[in-house]
């Protein structure tokens, strides 16, 4: 039987080449066919099934992950994938594992860190899988504190070797993916002691289980922290909590690429700066950008097909409701959410290679750009991970009622996407990171050091501090010069502000602490601009299609105008626009929505997600929701008896007692 297409109607009314617009979404025709290729692989195989995710109780979820990575494994091997399409693989499968930190983290963390030697030793073994490593630095104490760290690393002279030491309940590791059950290996950071003398915090290769047996070794105590945040979501993961009792560990299993330590005991520090231990920090938040992108156009895909489906009021003659996703309001709130993902896509592009320019300029011993990158990959980690959080929340509710219910997908996207605003940096302790960055930057101004990269706008301060923004009607908004100028003068007179306020306190750390609100705002108003900017850089590219381009910037002028006027406070209270202007703002907004309405699912179609990945009835690509919905209630485990268990345990009984009541 030929399968209906429900939304067929919506995909005849597209104005542009979808299938480019696939290629500008992944990245090359070559992304775009691996990604297609690996995600039917995928899709089609029964071993990566998830759709029983949220009933399973925690032991068989933990189970299937186990499953899972072994058979990933076995086809990665099989089918000779190569590192591109083995991480394409980990991300269809699209369930939490501890496969993530040893690729994400453990082994990154070796490369950036170990000397050559190390990394000659340990990378082969875990390219292999022959250990499972895991990166273990947060304790049950301390976590954003990184220099709060309370495990001990003591160098004992006497036999070459460290003692790996947990003093203090608090001091126990707590929460690293991976470590609980499956990890044999582990990066572990703690304070460095040689002759009594604290050098702080350091990375330890330290090995935890056996290779036979996978007992943990003697002097070790480690376990899994508890059940987590929402069902299915991020317990397929293994946190882990771990305590050392006098653990030794060849002095050659700390990474030495920083500094290090000799046979006599002697403390070296490299050239290298301190904060190249905090460099495995940077790499994943840069991946964690273009996640945000992923699991936001996820949510919006589901969204926006179940808004072209659902129909409520406005029937008129007995003719069809109105669709919902006609109602401006739901425009409102929908396609500024459409606008991010394609931005975050696109300031992600930009990070990775940001990222790969300073890998290379570490390598050549150039360190001039690490500050630079430190800022830009906390602060759009903080950005990216706090909108796609409250935009998967607010898809939720644009499904109304259904999308409350697990099969939309969206409760359990939210629960596992959640904690991205905490792991890897808390998003308020990244933004005062870089707050730092901008204070010090203000501070400069002026000295004859010129702001360079993302902050060379601030080479301008003097004209940003008293320009006027030049919008007279609402059509003058779509100029990316105005666009741009706007978002510099708010960003730039925010930071100035804070810096003036700053320069009141008798010290700055006490002005730090008082001003820590404005600071973050100011950080917001930075990495903002930095979105805006390297979108609109992305468009004067050439960018092929029929149509294409011009989506794209409807996009663009929808994500930045959206900002400017969820922010007008900022923008009024800085004098960076006037109240008629922020009107016009609106104006110009309500003329993109109604411009990227016919196109918005060929917007999402553009993703190129199988229905196996989005995971959701209501983001079915065929629309085909009420049946499906109707057919998977029946589904549910409380459903396979009509009269549930229990009944005659305590339903009947309080029948039959009210009964006796009310008879007398
Ligand atoms: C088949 C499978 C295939 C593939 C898998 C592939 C990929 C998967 C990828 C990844 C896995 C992804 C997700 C997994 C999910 C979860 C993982 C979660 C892991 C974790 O959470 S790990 C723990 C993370 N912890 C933190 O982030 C702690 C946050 N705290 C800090 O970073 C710091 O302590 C601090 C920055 C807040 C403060 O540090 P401090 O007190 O030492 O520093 P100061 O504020 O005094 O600053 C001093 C100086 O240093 C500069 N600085 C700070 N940090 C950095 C940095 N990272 N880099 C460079 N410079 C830095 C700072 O700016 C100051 O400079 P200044 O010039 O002196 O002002
Ligand atoms: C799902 C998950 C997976 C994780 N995986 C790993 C892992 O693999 N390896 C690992 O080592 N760790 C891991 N972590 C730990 C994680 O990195 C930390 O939880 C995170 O860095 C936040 O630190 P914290 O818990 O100490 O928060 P806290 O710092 O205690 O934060 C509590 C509150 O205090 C505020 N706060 C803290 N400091 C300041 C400040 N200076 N100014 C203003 N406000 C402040 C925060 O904003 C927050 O509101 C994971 C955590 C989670 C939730």
């Amino acid at each position: 039987m030929e399968e209906i297409d429900h939304l067929g109607h919506e995909r005849s009314k597209i104005e542009f080449d979808v299938e480019a617009m696939k290629i500008v979404w992944a990245g090359s025709q070559r992304a775009l066919e691996v990604s297609d290729r690996i995600s039917r692989l995928v899709a089609s195989d029964p071993i990566f099934r998830k759709d029983d995710r949220t009933i399973l109780s925690r032991k068989e979820l933990f189970n299937t992950t186990l499953r899972k990575s072994a058979h990933a494994w076995k086809r990665i091997i099989e089918l000779r994938l190569t590192e591109e399409e083995a991480s394409r693989l980990r991300f269809y499968i699209d369930q939490p594992a501890f496969m993530d930190l040893h690729w994400g983290m453990f082994i990154p963390a070796i490369k950036g860190q170990g000397t050559e030697e190390q990394q000659k030793k340990w990378l082969p073994l875990a390219y292999k899988m022959q250990i499972i490593g895991c990166y273990a630095q947060t304790e049950l104490g301390h976590g954003s504190n990184v220099q709060g760290l309370e495990t001990t690393a003591t160098f004992d002279p006497k036999t070459d070797e460290f003692i790996l030491h947990s003093p203090t309940l608090t001091s126990s590791k707590w929460w690293p993916g991976g470590l609980g059950k499956a990890s044999t290996h582990a990066l572990i950071y703690s304070r460095l002691i040689t002759d009594g003398q604290d050098h702080g915090v350091h990375g330890f290769i330290v090995q935890l289980r056996s290779l036979d047996d996978h007992l943990p070794l003697p002097g070790i105590t480690i376990g899994d922290i508890g059940i987590k945040f929402g069902n299915g979501a991020y317990n397929s993961m293994d946190n882990g909590v771990l305590r050392f009792d006098h653990v030794r560990i060849p002095r050659d299993q700390m990474l030495m690429r920083v500094s290090q330590v000799t046979r006599e005991g002697k403390y070296l520090q490299s050239d290298v700066p301190r904060q190249l231990v905090y460099g495995t920090m940077v790499y994943v938040r840069q991946t964690i950008v273009s996640d945000a992108s992923c699991a936001l156009s996820r949510a919006v895909c589901i969204a926006t097909r179940y808004s072209a489906v659902r129909r409520q009021f406005g029937s008129q003659d007995g003719g069809p409701e109105t669709q919902v996703i006609d109602y401006k309001t739901q425009q409102n709130r929908l396609f500024p959410l459409l606008a991010s993902a394609y931005a975050y896509r696109f300031v992600g592009e930009w990070l990775k290679w940001l990222y790969t320019d300073v890998t290379q300029r570490l390598q050549a011993n150039d360190f001039s750009t690490l500050p630079e990158a430190h800022a830009c990959t906390a602060g759009l980690k903080s950005l990216t991970t706090s909108a796609t959080a409250d935009g998967i929340e607010e898809c939720r509710k644009l499904c109304g009622g259904h999308g409350y219910l697990c099969s939309s997908g969206l409760p359990e996207l939210f629960a596992v996407y959640i904690p991205a605003c905490t792991y890897e940096g808390d998003n308020i302790v990244l933004l005062l990171q870089v707050s730092r960055f901008l204070m010090k930057t203000v501070s400069q101004l002026g000295s004859g050091i010129k702001p360079v990269g993302t902050t060379a706008y601030m080479g301008q301060v003097e004209h940003l501090m008293q320009c006027h923004c030049d919008v007279q009607r609402a059509e003058d908004w779509l100029k990316p010069s105005v666009i741009l100028a706007a978002f510099q003068a708010r960003a730039a007179r925010m930071s100035v502000a804070c810096a003036q306020n700053l320069s009141k306190f008798s010290s700055q750390e006490e002005g730090f602490a008082e001003l820590s609100a404005d600071l973050v705002e100011a950080a917001v108003a930075h990495c903002q601009l930095i979105v805006v900017t390297k979108y609109i850089e992305k468009l004067q590219q050439a960018i092929p299609g029929k149509g294409v381009k011009e989506q794209l910037a409807a996009l663009c002028n929808i994500y930045a105008l959206s900002l400017i006027h969820k922010h007008q406070g900022d923008f009024l209270a800085n004098g960076c626009i006037t109240p008629k202007q922020a009107s016009l703002v609106n104006w110009q907004l309500r003329s993109l929505y109604a411009q990227v309405r016919p196109n918005v699912i060929g917007l999402v179609d553009a993703f190129n997600y199988t229905d196996h990945y989005l995971g959701s009835i209501l983001g079915r690509y065929d629309g085909n929701v009420y049946p499906k919905l109707y057919e998977e209630a029946w589904k549910d485990p409380l459903n396979d008896s009509v009269v549930p268990d229990g009944y005659h345990e305590f339903i009947r009984p309080m029948l039959k007692q009210q009964l006796r009541t009310a008879r007398l």
